[in-house]
């Protein structure tokens, strides 16, 4: 899969075909998870990490602008998301896709619904629809509630994430709650039924007052109706599942093969701090396999400006006999032990602000393969990796792909990077992820 992001002259992405999809994700692991997913579907995506300084072209069908606003107040959130909003419009986009996470994390004071109803009224949007699934990942949506594998959302480790705990899985309760704008359902009834019987679904919905709708989706197929009926909308919101369906609607030119990586260099590390359920099970895994692993202590880190010079002289020492891994990653009960302490977000501070001045130190030192692990802790590190576009690259699992990206003061140049999401991956991500780039010399050495 290709995504290209290459600078140049001035004037923006040209949409290819004459259409642009304009995305904004509150997230940055969520932003590769959407770029992926268009990518995968064969549009030709460009990622930006927050709204580019500098001009730059390409022949795209999406722009994906990667925004850190899932847990901000919201009237931040609001405003980094229209100023994106302005500047994708400025490129031409002819549909917004605002992309949230598949387990719809958020809380009463926001941020999906403040963000959608901001750019509701920016688009001079009607209506809307909101769907989180993503089938592939084990995201459903089904009479409104949003289940995670086999269990419904509050009974899954989203009940106890950091910052946004999912105490509720019926998201026309959870989205009512963030929205002045009222608040419906598009069954699975209507969806099995087909995009025209979807289309006089939303016809009703308007008709009684209904601003947003939550879309049941419990397949591809489902997405693809979906998708079919909210082409002509000018905004939909959704976690990266939606993509698989709309991206055919809006397909202008043939689908391009998968791109192949350039081969790896430099040292491999893994910097953690995501306590999500597939986090934690990864993380004891790497440690159980032998890995070598630097524990990030929050109570520490608040208070030990020299905690990040520590795990960087550590981690420079033990990287030679394979990956490194700096973690904060930890189960429930020790989370909660560190927010007592800290507060929720001065322990999410603290843990972000270390692991982002690993990731440059280690950078800057020669990591050349770097897995970020987690939606706020990828957003910092790439923040301070100063990394403003990313190539799409290979899938490791649904939802995460290798990216590729150049960094003017790596010794080599450049970097590849997975952000990978709390929750994605199968226990042994770390490995597989770095033996896919192993397969990536292989077949450069074959070829
Ligand atoms: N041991 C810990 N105690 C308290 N908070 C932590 C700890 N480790 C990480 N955190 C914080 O928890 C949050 C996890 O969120 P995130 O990185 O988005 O992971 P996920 O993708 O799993 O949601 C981050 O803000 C991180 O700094
Ligand atoms: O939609 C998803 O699940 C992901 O793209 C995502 O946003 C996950 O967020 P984190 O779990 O905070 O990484």
């Amino acid at each position: 899969m290709s995504t290209d992001t290459s600078p140049g002259r001035a004037g923006g992405p040209r949409p290819a075909g004459g259409a642009l999809l304009g995305c904004i994700a509150d997230d940055f692991t969520g932003a590769t998870d959407l770029a992926n997913n268009l990518a995968r579907a064969g549009l030709r995506v460009v990622q930006t990490q927050g709204v580019p300084a500098g001009p730059f072209d390409g022949e795209v069908d999406a722009v994906v602008v990667a925004l850190k606003t899932r847990t901000v107040p919201a009237a931040e959130a609001v405003a980094q998301s229209l100023q994106a909003l302005a500047w994708l419009r400025g490129l031409g986009a002819d549909q917004v896709y605002f992309k949230y996470c598949s387990t719809f994390d958020s809380t009463p004071a926001g941020n999906i619904g403040p963000v959608t109803e901001a750019l509701m009224d920016a688009l001079d949007a009607p209506f809307t629809i909101a769907c989180p699934a993503f089938p592939e990942a084990g995201r459903t949506v089904f009479k409104g509630y949003l289940f995670v594998g086999d269990v419904l959302l509050h009974e899954s480790g989203m009940r106890n994430h950091p910052l946004t705990p999912m105490t509720d899985s019926n998201l026309q309760r959870v989205l009512q709650a963030q929205t002045r704008r009222r608040v419906g359902l598009i069954d699975y009834r209507s969806i099995a039924a087909g995009a025209a019987a979807v289309g006089q679904r939303i016809d009703a919905l308007r008709a009684e007052g209904i601003g947003i709708a939550i879309a049941d989706a419990t397949s591809d197929a489902d997405l693809a109706t979906l998708g079919a009926a909210a082409a002509a909308l000018p905004l939909v919101t959704a976690g990266s599942g939606l993509a698989i369906g709309l991206a055919p609607q809006r397909r202008r030119a043939p689908r391009e093969g998968a791109g192949r990586p350039p081969p790896p260099q430099g040292r491999r590390a893994i910097l953690s701090g995501s306590c999500s359920t597939a986090t934690v099970g990864q993380v004891e895994r790497f440690i159980a396999g032998g890995g070598a692993a630097f524990r990030i202590d929050p109570l520490a880190a608040a208070i030990d400006a020299g905690l990040a010079a520590q795990a960087i002289d550590w981690a420079t020492a033990h990287w030679q006999d394979g990956p490194v891994l700096v973690y904060a990653t930890a189960r429930p009960d020790e989370v909660r032990a560190a927010q007592e302490r800290l507060g929720v977000a001065g322990a999410a501070e603290a843990v972000e602000r270390t692991l982002a001045a690993v990731a440059r130190g280690l950078v800057e030192r020669g990591a050349g393969q770097l897995i970020l692990a987690g939606g706020e802790t990828s957003s910092a590190c790439v923040l301070a990796l100063e990394v403003d576009r990313m190539r799409i690259g290979p899938q490791i699992a649904p939802g995460v792909p290798w990216c590729h990206a150049n960094v003017p003061y790596a010794p080599q140049g450049s970097l590849h990077l997975t952000l990978k999401s709390g929750n994605f991956g199968g226990p042994d991500f770390f490995g597989r992820a770095f033996a896919m780039l192993d397969d990536t010399t292989t077949d450069a050495a074959r070829s």
